[in-house]
C-alpha cells in the first residue's frame, strides 16, 4: 500500500493553506508543504506572528502555530515541492473566464493547466495528483492527457476531492466534515491503490463510513451540483422575501415553517441581501456553461436562474434604499456595514456590499465603509474592479473607517450587508442620536430587532419584512 510521506499543495489559498493546515495538523509524520508563486502570500504564511497570516478563519492561527516548521511548510519554491511529493494537491484558483470561448461563464482553468505542465516537467518519479480545486467534470481527462504525454515516463494517478468547506467555519468543516468526496479510477488496481492512500489520510480523523468514493466524473459533478443546490435555496427563499415584502408574511417566519418538514430541513433558508462569494456564482455559471455545450438549454436555463434572482435581489436592496431616500441619493451619506461575503471572512469576493455601493455610487452617494475584517484598499480594490464608476470618483466618494459608530455619523441612511456578531451589539442609541433624521436603516440580513430599532426612532427596513 502507498504510504504518503511527502504532500505538496499548490495554491496557498483559502482553500490550499486552511486544508493543509489541518491534514498537517491531523497526520503529524506527514510533510505538508503548501507552495504558491504569491511571494507576499507565502510570506504572510511565514510571518512569525501567527496573526499575521493571509487569511482569517476562527481557530487557523492555533493550528499554524503548532504545526508549522514541524511538519507544515509554506515555500515559493514550487519545483522543490513538486519534486520531493508522493502526492500533489492542485488548489489554485479557477474563477469564471473574462476573455474568449466560453467568457462570462466556463471555468478559467489557466491555472490548472499550468500546473500539470509545470509538474510533468519536474517530475522524475510516480505521482498522486490531486484535484482539490473545483474543476468542471471531466478536467481530470485534460489533465490525464497533459501529464501522460510527456514522455519521461513517470505514472499518474489522477483524483478528484473536491473541498466543501465554507469560509468563516473552514476549520470546522475540515476536521468535522460531513463527508470526503474521493473520486478515482475505481477498475484499475493502481486506481484504487492512489484512492486508498488518500482515503488513509482522511481517515486519520474522518469516520470511514463519512469518506466516499466515487469514479472520478461523479466526484467533479458534484462539487458543482452541492453548490447550485446551497445556492438555489438561497435564491428561492430570496424570492419569497420579495414576496413576504408584498404580502405581509414575514419570511423568517415563512422559512422555520417550510425547514421543518424533514424533507426540506431548516439550513441554508436564511433570506439577504444576496449570496456572494467566490464559489457559489462561478460554479453556476460553469454548470450552466456545461449543461449548454451538451445542448443542454432547458438544464442550463433552470439553474441560470439561481443567478438571475440573486442578481435581482442585490439590486431590488439598493434600488429600495433611493426610493426610500425620497428617490434620490445624491451627495446623500450612506453608510454601509460590513463588506465581507458573509461573517467571520475577511474575503470579499462577490460580496453582496460590492454591487450595493456600485448602485449607490452611481447614484452619485456619498459611501462611508465600515467592516471589522477588510482593509480599505480591498474596498476601493473590488470597487475599481466592477469598473462602473471611474476610480478617481470612488477614491473621492468612498471612505473606509475604523468603526461603525464613526461610519453612521452624520449618515442619512445605514445599510446592513454582512451578518457580523458585533452589529448586534452597537450603541444603537448612540448611532441614531448622531444621524440626520429621519434615520433610516436597512437591514440586509435580518440581523436586528425591528420593534428595538423602531423605538430608538429609525425608519426601519428589512429584507423579507
Ligand atoms: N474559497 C472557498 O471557500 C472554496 C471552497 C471550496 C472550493 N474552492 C475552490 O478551490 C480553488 C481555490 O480557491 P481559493 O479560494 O483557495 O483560491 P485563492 O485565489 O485564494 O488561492 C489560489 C492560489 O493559487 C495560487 N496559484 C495560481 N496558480 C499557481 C501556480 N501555477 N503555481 C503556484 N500557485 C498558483 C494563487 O497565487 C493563489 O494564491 C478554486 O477552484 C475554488 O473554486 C474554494
Ligand atoms: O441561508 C443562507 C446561507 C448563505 N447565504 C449567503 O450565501 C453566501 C455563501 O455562503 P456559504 O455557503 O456559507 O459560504 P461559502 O464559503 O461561499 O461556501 C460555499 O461555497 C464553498 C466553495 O465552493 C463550498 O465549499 C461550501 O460548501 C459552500 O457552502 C454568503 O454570502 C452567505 O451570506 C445566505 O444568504 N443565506
Amino acid at each position: 500500500m502507498t504510504q504518503i510521506k511527502n504532500i505538496c499543495c499548490i495554491g496557498a489559498g483559502y482553500v490550499g493553506g486552511p486544508t493543509m493546515a489541518v491534514i498537517a495538523q491531523k497526520c503529524p509524520k506527514v510533510n505538508v508543504t503548501v507552495v504558491d508563486i504569491n511571494e507576499k502570500r507565502i510570506a504572510a504564511w511565514n510571518d512569525p506572528n501567527v496573526e499575521s497570516i493571509p487569511i482569517y478563519e476562527p481557530g487557523l492561527s492555533e493550528i499554524v502555530k503548532e504545526a508549522r516548521g514541524r511538519n507544515l511548510f509554506f515555500s515559493t519554491d514550487v519545483n522543490a515541492a513538486i519534486d520531493k511529493a508522493d502526492m500533489i494537491f492542485i488548489s489554485v484558483n479557477t474563477p469564471t473566464k473574462t476573455y474568449g470561448i466560453g467568457k462570462g461563464m466556463a471555468a478559467d482553468l489557466k491555472w490548472i493547466e499550468l500546473c500539470a505542465r509545470q509538474i510533468a516537467e519536474v517530475a522524475k518519479n510516480d505521482k498522486i495528483i490531486v484535484e482539490k480545486s473545483t474543476l468542471p467534470v471531466r478536467t481530470a481527462a485534460a489533465l490525464k492527457d497533459i501529464l501522460d504525454n510527456t514522455g519521461n515516463g513517470v505514472k499518474y494517478q489522477i483524483l478528484s476531492n473536491p473541498e466543501f468547506l465554507a469560509e468563516g467555519t473552514a476549520v470546522e468543516d475540515l476536521q468535522n466534515p460531513d463527508r470526503v468526496l474521493i473520486g478515482g479510477d475505481i477498475d484499475t488496481p493502481e486506481g484504487k491503490e492512489a484512492m486508498d492512500a488518500l482515503v488513509n489520510i482522511y481517515a486519520t480523523w474522518v469516520p470511514k463510513e463519512n469518506i466516499l468514493t466515487t469514479n472520478v466524473w461523479s466526484s467533479e459533478l458534484s462539487k458543482l451540483t452541492a453548490n447550485a443546490f446551497l445556492a438555489q435555496r438561497v435564491s428561492s427563499i430570496n424570492a419569497m422575501s420579495e414576496l413576504c415584502e408584498k404580502t405581509g408574511a414575514d419570511v423568517n417566519e415563512v422559512a422555520k415553517a417550510v425547514g421543518m418538514d424533514s424533507r426540506v430541513g431548516p439550513k441554508f433558508l436564511k433570506a439577504s441581501v444576496g449570496f456572494g462569494g467566490s464559489c457559489f456564482q462561478k460554479d453556476i455559471l460553469n454548470l450552466v456553461y456545461i449543461a449548454k455545450t451538451f445542448g443542454l438549454d432547458e438544464v442550463a436555463d433552470y439553474w441560470e436562474q439561481v443567478i438571475i434572482m440573486n442578481d435581482h435581489q442585490k439590486r431590488r436592496f439598493a434600488a429600495n434604499i433611493v426610493k426610500t431616500l425620497y428617490n434620490t441619493v445624491s451627495g446623500k451619506k450612506i453608510a454601509i456595514l460590513g463588506w465581507a461575503f458573509k461573517k467571520d471572512t475577511n474575503d470579499t469576493r462577490e460580496s453582496a456590499a460590492i454591487y450595493v455601493t456600485d448602485y449607490l455610487l452611481s447614484e452619485q452617494a456619498e459611501v462611508v465603509v465600515y467592516d471589522p475584517k477588510v482593509k480599505p484598499e480591498q474596498v476601493y480594490a473590488d470597487l475599481e474592479y466592477l469598473g462602473n464608476n471611474n476610480n478617481k470618483e470612488i477614491r473621492e466618494r468612498v471612505k473606509v473607517v475604523q468603526s461603525a459608530e464613526e461610519a453612521c455619523k452624520d449618515a442619512h441612511a445605514i445599510a446592513v450587508l454582512t451578518e457580523w456578531d458585533e452589529f448586534r451589539e452597537l450603541n444603537w442609541h448612540f448611532i441614531y442620536e448622531n444621524m440626520l433624521k429621519p434615520a433610516f436603516l436597512f437591514d440586509g440580513r435580518r440581523l436586528l430587532n425591528r420593534k428595538e430599532k423602531e423605538n430608538l426612532g429609525f425608519e426601519f427596513y428589512a429584507i423579507g419584512n
